[in-house]
């Protein structure tokens, strides 16, 4: 298998001298193309940090982050925007859509900020696995937590990227809905082959990964496979 994302000896730090936090201290990390890779651990201990690092939203004190080969942050922000754009879809607790906008418009926006071409069918392709058929011309204020969500991984996966990342995506949402956003990630990974990583604190919802890592103050103090 390929390793399509690799991170080296990553450190953040916040804070000076006697308050220094280490979010993540020293971790080392290869994820394989297509692998559904669960990251947890208790609040705090520095799951956010690392998955932001890995997404090239937040810069590390020290260390790099390959995706596909290519340094994140030798990148100068501009190219590592784009980059993001096409090679990184994001699932987040809050959605991120823009609610004046409507369900289709929210889906393509990465795609027109790249000024990239829409694939019509794919796009249908994936609206209708989401379920999105009938709501595609709502507006966002318009739907339940869970279609917001549903909404927000078809935004994920309508550019085609290598790798999704997936930060408490179930974190706002009841247990149906959480088990439903879930199976969509999965089915994601299995029919479109996208890698996937997911932040949980969830044990149950860590459970569907192929691999489980585990964060203790700021480092990787579990990593195995379930595959
Ligand atoms: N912007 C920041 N400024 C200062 N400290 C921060 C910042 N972001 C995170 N931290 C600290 O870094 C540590 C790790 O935080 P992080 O959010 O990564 O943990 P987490 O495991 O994702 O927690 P949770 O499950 O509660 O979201 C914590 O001690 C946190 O207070």
């Amino acid at each position: 298998m390929n390793v399509i994302l690799e991170a080296k000896d990553i450190v953040k730090t916040y804070g000076y001298e006697d308050n220094k936090i280490y979010a993540t201290n020293h971790i080392d990390l290869q994820i394989e193309e297509g692998s559904f890779v669960a990251i947890v651990g208790r609040s705090g201990s520095g799951k956010s940090t690392l998955l932001h690092i890995l997404a090239g939203l937040v810069k590390p004190t020290k260390g790099e982050v390959y995706l596909e080969g290519k340094s994140l942050y030798e990148m100068n922000d501009h190219t590592l925007t784009r980059f993001r754009r096409r090679r990184m879809g994001f699932v987040f607790q809050f959605f991120n859509l823009i609610s004046t906008q409507n369900v289709l418009e929210n889906i393509v926006l990465p795609i027109h900020l790249d000024d990239g071409e829409i694939d019509d069918d794919y796009l249908n392709e994936i609206i209708n696995l989401l379920g999105l058929e009938e709501k595609k011309n709502s507006f966002i204020y318009e739907l339940s937590g869970g279609q917001q969500q549903r909404v927000a991984l078809a935004r994920a996966l309508a550019s085609k990227p290598a790798i999704i990342f997936a930060d408490e995506p179930t974190g706002n949402l009841d247990a149906k809905s959480s088990k439903e956003v879930v199976d969509l990630l999965k089915i994601a990974q299995r029919k479109y082959h996208e890698t996937v990583i997911l932040v949980t604190h969830d044990q149950e919802i860590a459970s569907i990964a192929d691999r489980v890592i585990t964060i203790e103050d700021g480092k990787i103090i579990q990593d195995t496979n379930h595959i």
